[in-house]
């Protein structure tokens, strides 16, 4: 009996040192993440990635040589692909490094699939995340000549049961959250990108907004992480965040990533190491990250409703 394909979509993290500026050069040569004028993007990728590999190497060496982020996808994939059965194949496509597309189709086609759904592991759309992971799919599939049809689950920032994953997941990690303040951390992105019409924005203020529904008594925030580069992003950024509530007297702070749902260099580096220094240093006495949902059973659960109510 044919099976209906589900596609999982990542970013993908360099998984040896060695791995970091290839892994970086894909990156960079990508015009729906970063646009260099076409004719040079490549070279331009090229000298950037050389340049940047030397400083990301120290925060990868301090994770031990390597992203977590492709074993804790491949895990996500296991798990969803047990809550679904065996009418479902999950396989896993990272956009920068392996599994690449075309490795997740050449293992999805060895059964006999007759509809695809793509599940991006970005609940909030960009057109810089899930939708470069959409394009590079399409190029892809196209070369594989299969009359079949293709579904786009495009985000789910507003999904109940996602939503309940996050308020059950910082529930569980930290019992005292009452007497926390909420600092939502999510990755920043160019201002351009919004004022393009990107909803990346307002989507994961709507996840906030949600998830506050159920704390109504806790202070939060929503700041932005990791930029690069000389353009204006998103603000406030989470490191200047986290000073400000240190100098109104918040003395137990929990950061919560939003829009990550695996652990990678910016939530094990920048949250963990250099914020979690920075906080001690600004006077913070409790310093709690809240981990990533990776496979929470709630989190698969609301995996598995997505795919299963799929239209089409
Ligand atoms: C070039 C600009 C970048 C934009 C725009 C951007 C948006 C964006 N990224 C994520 C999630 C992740 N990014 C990760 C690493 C990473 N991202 C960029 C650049 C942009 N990201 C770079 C150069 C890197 C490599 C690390 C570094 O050199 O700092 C990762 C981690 C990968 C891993 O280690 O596993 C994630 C995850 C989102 C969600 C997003 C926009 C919404
Ligand atoms: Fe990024
Ligand atoms: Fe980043």
């Amino acid at each position: 009996m044919a099976k209906t394909g589900v596609v999982l979509l990542n970013m993908g993290g360099p998984d040896s040192l060695e791995a970091i500026q290839p892994f970086l050069y894909n990156l960079f040569s990508d015009h729906d993440i970063i646009e260099i004028p076409r004719l040079i993007q490549k070279p331009v990728a090229y000298l950037i990635s050389k340049t940047r590999a030397k400083s990301t190497r120290k925060y990868y060496e301090l994770m031990g040589g390597k992203s977590p982020q492709k074993e804790q996808t491949l895990e996500q994939a296991k798990e969803l692909q047990k809550a679904l059965g065996d009418k479902y194949k999950v396989v896993v496509a990272m956009r920068y490094w392996h599994p690449f597309t075309e490795e997740a189709l050449n293992e999805l086609f060895k059964d006999d699939i007759d509809k695809i759904i793509l599940l991006p592991l970005y609940p909030q759309y960009s057109r810089t995340t899930t939708g470069s992971s959409f394009n590079e799919f399409y190029r892809v599939f196209k070369k594989f000549n299969k009359n079949i049809p293709v579904i786009e689950i495009k985000s789910y920032f507003d999904y109940p049961t996602y939503i309940q994953a996050l308020v059950e997941n910082i529930k569980e990690n930290l019992p005292d959250y009452k007497n926390y303040y909420f600092l939502f951390s999510a990755h920043s992105l160019p201002e351009k990108v919004i004022k393009e019409g990107d909803p990346y924005q307002l989507q994961v203020m709507k996840t906030v907004k949600l998830v506050m529904k159920h704390f109504p008594e806790n202070e939060y925030n929503l700041a932005y992480q990791s930029k690069i580069g000389p353009v204006k992003w998103l603000e406030p950024f989470t490191d200047k965040e986290i000073e400000r509530v240190a100098k109104e007297g918040i003395k137990n702070l929990a950061v919560i990533p939003i829009s990550f749902v695996s652990e990678h260099s910016e939530t094990l580096y920048e949250l963990d190491i250099q914020y979690g220094n920075l906080a001690k240093e600004v006077g913070i006495e409790n310093y709690v990250r809240i981990p990533t949902l990776q496979t929470s059973k709630t989190f698969i659960k609301a995996l598995k409703e997505l795919v299963e109510n799929v239209k089409g």
